[in-house]
């Protein structure tokens, strides 16, 4: 039933991960960012409203750089990231066009959107390019985005962004795909007999303590920022999925209320 309700929304936010658009360490995975631009053109051209969050700016700029190695220093990583945004965008240029769909870059960072005015601002030209039929694509302004004491401008991580996107255009599903098929009992990884979740309509401490590690150095949050990235979206009585981003035309059936995934949703 409630998967039915899918088929009704209107505004969509999907997030990509950092290992869901490359192969390897040193690889991009174009036939998957092909399909990504292909499933997303379909949707919007058919009259959906679409925003994605793509990560990959840091494992991009790695396997441009012919780096495997995360770096530990924040301005090699940011160094990394100001590489690889601009190829990242230039991947996705090509695919989308190909597609008829025109797409625009966004970058935010934490203090845009704390700050009311600039807020209110990035909502505006939200809304303008929607409007238009452009699918925004967002990412962190990793290359600017530290930690200082009294002046936050980093989200972190990317679940974390696309949920306060999410919230910030009023978003009715936010889709994250993943490399996991969903929420498992436990992280698949160390268990390969965990139970994949189907469903969750709350968010309690068990639901907290499934989560255990993350893909790939180069991902940041794991499923721990995901469950948070849900917390948010159900407090906003919108709803969220994890499905894994093999196959990008999931999607498809996603929306049309097929069984896939894990689907956090009230009631
Ligand atoms: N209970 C769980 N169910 C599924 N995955 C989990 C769980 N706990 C931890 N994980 C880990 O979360 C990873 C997905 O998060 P992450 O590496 O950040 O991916 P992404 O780059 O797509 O954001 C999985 O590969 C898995 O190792
Ligand atoms: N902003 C970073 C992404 C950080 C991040 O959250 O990565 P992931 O866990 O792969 O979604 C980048 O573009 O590399």
């Amino acid at each position: 039933m409630k998967r039915q309700a899918i088929k009704e929304m209107q505004r969509i936010v999907i997030k990509v991960g950092t290992n869901t658009i490359m192969k390897t360490v040193s690889d991009v995975d174009f036939r998957k960012i092909d399909r990504l631009a292909f499933v997303l053109s379909a949707i919007r051209q058919e009259g959906r409203e679409v925003i994605l969050v793509s990560s990959g700016a840091v494992g991009v700029g790695a396997s441009t750089l012919g780096i495997d190695e995360y770096p530990k220093a924040i301005e090699d990583q940011q160094a990394l990231a100001a590489v690889g945004q601009s190829v990242l965008m230039g991947h996705y240029g090509r695919f989308f066009n190909h597609y008829n769909q025109q797409v625009a870059q966004i970058l935010l960072t934490r203090d845009v959107v704390d700050f009311p005015t600039s807020k209110h601002n990035v909502q505006r030209s939200l809304e303008s390019l929607l409007a238009r039929g452009i699918i925004p694509i967002i990412n962190e302004n990793d290359v600017v985005a530290v930690d200082e004491l009294n002046h936050q401008t980093k989200f972190g991580d990317n679940d974390t962004l696309s949920s306060i996107v999410a919230g910030l255009c009023e978003a009715d599903l936010l889709v994250l795909m993943s490399d996991v098929e969903g929420l498992y009992t436990e992280n698949p990884q160390d268990n390969p007999e965990a139970e994949l979740i189907s469903e969750v309509k709350a968010i309690d401490e068990s639901i907290h303590e499934m989560a255990s590690g993350k893909g790939s150095e180069f991902s940041t949050g794991g499923m721990a920022t995901k469950i948070k990235a849900a917390e948010r979206m159900l407090n906003n009585d919108s709803a969220m999925l994890i499905t894994s981003g093999d196959d990008p035309t999931c999607l498809f059936q996603i929306l049309e209320g097929d069984q896939i995934g894990t689907l956090f949703m009230k009631g």
